[in-house]
């Protein structure tokens, strides 16, 4: 499949602060690319340098064939970039915001399968600061896609939507990617990425840390668990089994990641038939990407 972007040792300081060391991906046509990550992993910035909006420090990047930097007017009339609610006029109505953008673009806008697409047919005559969290977002959405671009930025485009609010927002940006549009996204809801993403890059201290499916990154080893319920055993002891790389504990509720879950398996249930321990709701489990994340945090804790 045909690359849309190539990034290659990317990297961006500001000062003495390196956001993104040395990146390297590609973002094939056609799909929904996330970039993941904790809060100041380097995700707005790398987004930011794919737009064109800031430079790179050092690397190649190439955006449908274009370098960002240097080509930005070509490359504005085929990417699309969803503003912050914030750099909308409040007093503004949907319509009129709708019809200034169409101005931006030379050509025919697709405004009127995107109005009927995002259902805003009714919210037409209402003014943007009357509109609720995920109306906003259905907006900026459109105003982005009103050329229908061959690339679309999102940045955070769930962001403090309900659980309801942001399953809608999914299938509207499946809805896009339908219509031809590939999709770059950054979030650091995790639930996103894994149901929406076809591939993930994640970052973490403004290092790549993996890309792939997000099924494929969760096959990883070391986020499957074992899961159970228990007033009795030790945390500390779990901690000093051989193949452990980590435990949670909240309340009763364990989990215990393993290197070698059978063996992890049994070394717990001797331990718990010697001491006469009660495990409850006992599970072999696969760890999410949160899951993932907090292993990498507590990696960088301990070096
Ligand atoms: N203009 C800037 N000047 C100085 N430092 C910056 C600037 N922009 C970003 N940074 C720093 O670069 C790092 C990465 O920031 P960035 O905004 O790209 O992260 P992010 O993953 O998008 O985080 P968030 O999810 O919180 O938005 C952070 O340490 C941030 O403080």
């Amino acid at each position: 499949m045909e690359d849309v972007i190539s990034v290659m040792n990317l990297s961006k300081s500001f000062g003495s602060t390196q956001a993104v060391k040395s990146l390297s991906f590609q973002v094939k046509k056609g799909e929904i690319f996330g970039i993941i990550g904790p809060n100041g992993a380097g995700k707005t910035t790398t987004l930011e340098i794919l737009e064109g909006i800031q430079k790179p420090t050092g690397g190649e990047v190439e955006v449908l064939g274009l370098v960002p930097s240097r080509q930005l007017r070509e490359l504005n009339n085929r990417i699309g970039v969803q503003f912050q609610a914030t750099s909308i006029q409040k007093k503004m109505k949907v319509k009129e915001a709708l019809d200034l953008f169409s101005t931006f673009y030379k050509g025919d806008t697709q405004k009127d399968e995107l109005i009927a697409l995002l259902d805003l047919g009714e919210k037409l005559d209402v003014c943007f600061e009357d509109l609720s969290g995920g109306w906003k977002q259905r907006v900026t959405l459109a105003l982005a896609t009103l050329h229908q671009p061959e690339l679309l930025f999102l940045d955070e485009p769930s962001m403090g939507l309900d659980p309801h609010a942001r399953r809608e927002m999914w299938g509207m940006i499946r809805s896009l990617r339908d219509k031809g549009s590939t999709i770059v996204l950054s979030t650091h809801y995790m639930e996103e990425a894994e149901k929406l993403c076809d591939r993930v890059a994640m970052i973490y201290s403004g290092e790549l840390k993996a890309v792939n499916t997000p099924d494929e990154l969760l096959n990883d080893v070391a986020t499957h668990y074992i899961g159970f319920e228990s007033e009795g055993v030790s945390y500390d002891f779990l901690l000093t089994l051989r193949d452990v790389a980590h435990v949670e504990k909240e309340d009763h509720h364990f989990k215990v990641f393993s290197e070698d879950l059978q063996h992890t398996a049994y070394q717990i249930f001797t331990y718990c038939h010697q001491e006469g321990i009660v495990l409850r709701n006992f599970k072999f489990d696969r760890g999410s990407l949160d899951d993932l994340f907090v292993q990498y945090s507590e990696k960088e804790k301990t070096g």
